[in-house]
């Protein structure tokens, strides 16, 4: 079972994850990427879907047209865990590269 970050854990966490903010109202991060048009944004996606079925960490998202709003929370922990973090990582990397 995966453990919730502590708050001295998940402040350093954050600390190397500047464009993820907190969500009010509940232990989760979020991002909202734009991209330059749809197929780059779901191109984003698949590689970030492939990962979160490996990982088995799913996240929240939505997208509309070229932007995609991503919050991350582990459900099994009622809040943010490492596994959000190694996502989050993951998602900043292909979003560089997209
Ligand atoms: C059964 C399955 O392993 C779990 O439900 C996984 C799937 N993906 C998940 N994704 C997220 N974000 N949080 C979870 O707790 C979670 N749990």
């Amino acid at each position: 079972m995966t453990k919730k970050l502590t708050d001295t854990e998940r402040a350093d966490a954050l600390s190397t994850l500047p464009l993820w903010s907190p969500v009010q109202g509940r232990d989760a991060i979020s991002r909202s990427i734009r991209f330059k048009d749809f197929n780059a944004a779901f191109g984003f996606m698949s590689r970030v879907a492939l990962m979160a079925e490996k990982l088995d960490h799913h996240p929240e998202w939505s997208n509309v047209y070229n932007r995609v709003e991503i919050i991350l929370s582990t459900h099994d922990a009622g809040g943010l865990s490492e596994r959000d973090i190694a996502l989050a990582r993951f998602i900043d990397a292909a979003a560089a590269s997209a």
